[in-house]
């Protein structure tokens, strides 16, 4: 199962954005980030690579419904005057072209089905519509999933679910979904692409990695701590802990790159 676990770019925003901030322009480049890229092998396992990118500012516009995330995000959040909560790691994501890079990453094309873990205001999964996705959203708090289902009403090719992801019953969920759709390749696999509430990211990664049977792409936006920590452990330093072992266990070889 291939999985890219990036880190998070300086364009994130916490606890709430200045509504004088000027939108990023479209030539703008963001501070490259830490990825750690996994791949399958003949064994079945996963190989890791680990990397830096830059944002890109190519766009997928077949499927575009809203054009800018960074509008969209202030209104979702302004709308109802509430401040995102730190307990449920809500940091939300102003640079569109971060989600497309995330899209890009996992390959999004027409037909796929794909698991957004926490979608706060909506951005990531514009993107993943945009591309062609059915997405399946779970959001813990119902005040967000709110946002998302009415920004998507209407289209249905959006489902959320208004669960905490590390409770939900996502192999059932996810087995449902692909059951209720062939895809045009015939591929029963789903993928992940989620900009990841932080506190939960070593619980989500537990949770992804042994499900190769219904994901065939797991990409993850993480904190640059989070996924030096995640990946760089073959040192066996004192920061390699029971996750490293775990993420060993299901991964091969690691490659490093530079941006
Ligand atoms: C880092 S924000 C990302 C929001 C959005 N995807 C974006 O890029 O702007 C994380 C989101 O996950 C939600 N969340 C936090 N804990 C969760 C959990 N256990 N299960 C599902 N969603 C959760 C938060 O409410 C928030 O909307």
């Amino acid at each position: 199962m291939p999985c890219l676990l990036q880190s998070l770019p300086t364009t994130f925003c916490f606890p709430y954005p200045k509504i004088s901030q000027p939108p990023p322009t479209p030539n703008s480049s963001v501070t490259a980030g830490s990825v750690a890229t996994k791949t399958a092998t003949s064994h079945g396992k996963i190989s890791k690579t680990f990397r830096r990118i830059q944002a890109s500012t190519t766009s997928n516009t077949k499927f575009k419904r809203q054009e800018d995330d960074y509008h969209s995000t202030l209104e979702a959040l302004n709308s109802k005057g509430r401040f995102p909560r730190k307990s449920l790691g809500q940091h939300y994501m102003l640079n569109a072209s971060i989600n497309e890079d995330l899209t890009m990453a996992a390959n999004v094309k027409e037909g796929d089905v794909v698991l957004e873990i926490g979608p706060g205001t909506g951005s990531l999964t514009n993107a993943l519509v945009n591309a062609g996705a059915t997405v399946l959203a779970i959001e813990k708090d119902p005040y967000m999933a709110a946002i998302v289902r009415e920004r998507f009403s209407g289209l249905d090719r959006v489902e959320v679910l208004e669960e905490d992801f590390i409770r939900s019953h996502i192999h059932s969920h996810m087995s449902t979904m692909l059951a209720s759709k062939i895809p045009p390749d015939g591929n029963l696999h789903a993928k992940v692409v989620s900009n990841l509430p932080f506190n939960i990211s070593t619980d989500v990664i537990k949770l992804l990695l042994p499900m190769g049977d219904i994901f065939s792409e797991v990409v993850l936006l993480l904190q640059d701590e989070a996924a030096l920590r995640f990946v760089d452990s073959l040192s066996k330093s004192s920061e390699y802990r029971p996750i490293n072992i775990f993420i060993n266990f299901y991964s091969g070889g690691r490659d490093v790159h530079s941006p």
